[in-house]
């Protein structure tokens, strides 16, 4: 007979700008937990839900929190209600892994969970990802991701495939200064050792990092800033700088005029992910899109029978014109009538960009 639960569980907080490798990170998680049961909750910034939809189907018990950041969207009792439901003994977690949205601010995640009164959890610690490759440029234009490494138990220096072997260590100093006295662990396509996430202990400091930030730690350092319960200076979080646009199609795209459109797009628009159904050009296969920044990455999966043929986007960025887009997206749609007899050449712009889905052991390709 197993004996009744009474371990708290861990809530690890999973955060970092846009792009940099949360979902990624996860779902490597997600393949080699070794049997560790691990509950997800994705706080996705956009309304189509694309991070849930990204890690569904891997994990029994993802709940997604819904449109917007989590310090505005949910209050701390609907955080509470989730919680409550992967607490209970038939989930027979191990773990729990918070997503936060790209744009949230760390420290109002973990506040919540700290001033939980859920008594079946213990915040297991905020894991920062930077993207090694946009970190400099994300600084620049968001100095208070200082103030999110500060607060770091782990931080995940990814996408160290894309720099340099100098540029990576330089970047593991500065990280290093700014996260101190929290590990810096370099990592490509995410892949750490989940012990490092699972086991709080089992990483260097990580226990007297967690003891060092109390309620009262956060509540002190955010003396001024309020929080987003409406009183409180919801303007300085990343989030309210950026504007989020959906756009949904049930009309195949046309690849080529969407590539016109994703060559040239506006400087703001920072992040583009989501699913695109190129209809004539690929029957088999939908592709998830990921850019970041200039970068731009497509990946075919097949469609799952009876699954519904959609293009799901969600585009971010600051000072973009929304109109402009949903107008530039729509006109992207194909013409109706017959197949077009080029429609696999009409494929090429978007098979440059193409790269197969990374095999989590294997060693990625140089992008
Ligand atoms: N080259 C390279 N690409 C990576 C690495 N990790 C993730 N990526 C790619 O970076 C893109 C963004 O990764 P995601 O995991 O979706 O990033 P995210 O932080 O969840 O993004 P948001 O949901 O927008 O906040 C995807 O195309 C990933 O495949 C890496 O280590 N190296």
């Amino acid at each position: 007979m197993t004996p009744p639960r009474t371990q708290q569980i861990p809530v690890v907080v999973l955060a970092g700008f846009l792009g940099s490798g949360k979902t990624t990170l996860l779902n490597h998680l997600l393949h080699n937990r070794a049997g560790t049961r691990i509950g997800v909750i994705v706080n996705d910034f956009g309304s189509i839900e694309i991070d849930a939809m990204t890690v569904a189907g891997q994990v029994g018990s993802t709940v997604s929190l819904g449109n917007g950041c989590l310090c505005c969207a949910v209050d701390a009792s609907e955080l509470d209600t989730f919680l409550e439901t992967l607490t209970r003994p038939s989930a027979r977690l191990d773990v729990i892994v918070i997503e936060a949205s790209g744009l949230a601010e760390p420290q109002e995640l973990v506040r919540m969970l700290l001033a939980s009164e859920n008594p079946h959890i213990r915040y297991g610690g905020l894991v920062e990802v930077i993207d090694a490759a946009e970190f400099d440029g994300v600084r620049e234009r968001h100095p208070e991701l200082d103030r999110h490494l500060a607060v770091a138990d782990l931080v995940v220096l990814n996408k160290t495939d894309r720099v340099g072997e100098a540029e990576r260590e330089r970047l593991r100093t500065v990280v290093a200064e700014l996260s101190r006295p929290a590990a810096v662990i370099p990592a490509v396509h995410g892949r750490i050792d989940p012990e490092l996430l699972f086991d709080p202990a089992l990483r260097p400091d990580g226990e007297e990092k967690i003891r060092q930030l109390t309620f009262e730690d956060l509540l002190r350092e955010e003396a001024g800033e309020e929080g987003c319960d409406g009183h409180g200076d919801h303007d300085g979080h990343l989030h309210a700088a950026y504007e989020s646009v959906d756009f949904t199609s049930d009309v195949p795209l046309d690849p080529r005029r969407f590539i016109a459109f994703l060559d040239s797009r506006p400087e703001g628009l920072y992040r583009i992910k989501g699913f695109v159904d190129f209809g004539a050009g690929d029957r088999d296969n939908r592709y998830a899109l990921h850019a970041v920044g200039r970068f731009l990455r497509f990946v075919p999966q097949p469609w799952a029978r009876d699954e519904q043929r959609l293009t799901q986007l969600v585009l971010i960025g600051s000072g973009i014109d929304a109109e402009a887009l949903r107008e530039g997206l729509a006109a992207c749609r194909a013409e109706p009538g017959p197949d077009a007899p080029d429609a696999e050449r009409a494929m090429w712009g978007v098979l440059r960009y193409v790269q197969q889905e990374p095999d989590p052991e294997d060693v990625p390709a140089e992008v």
